[in-house]
């Protein structure tokens, strides 16, 4: 029962990880365009031009609904909103300076994870 304690206990270690790490994207002051899904209303042509949208609070809801079984699901989605922010924004634009700027952020704080 030893070794499945340690999973299981590594497992909600790494759910609340996940959290707070969610929660420092989520309060970062270029956080902006990726706090809720992209408005198709806005942006007509993302719908087409992105196949898999992404936004933190869609990996909020995931992580709650316990969506992820490994913490590298999480990290997978996370890297999938600057993807997407890559494919549809210019690199020196407002949206894309701010996806460079969060990718950065979260890859220094992943490793320390
Ligand atoms: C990820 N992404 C975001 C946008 C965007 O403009 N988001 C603005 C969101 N507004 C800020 C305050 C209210 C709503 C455009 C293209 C894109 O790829």
């Amino acid at each position: 029962a030893k070794k499945e304690k340690t999973s299981a206990r590594r497992a909600k270690q790494d759910l609340a990880s996940c959290k707070n790490l969610l929660s420092c994207l989520e309060c970062h002051e270029h956080a902006w365009p990726f706090l809720l899904p992209v408005n198709t209303k806005q942006f007509p042509q993302y719908k087409k031009a992105i196949k898999t949208p992404m936004d933190l609070s869609t990996i909020k809801r995931k992580l709650q609904e316990g969506s992820y079984k490994h913490k590298g699901e999480f990290a997978s989605d996370v890297r999938l909103i600057f993807s997407n922010c890559e494919e549809f924004n210019e690199d020196y634009s407002p949206v894309g300076r701010a996806g460079h700027c969060m990718r950065q952020y979260f890859e220094q704080q992943w490793a320390q994870m």
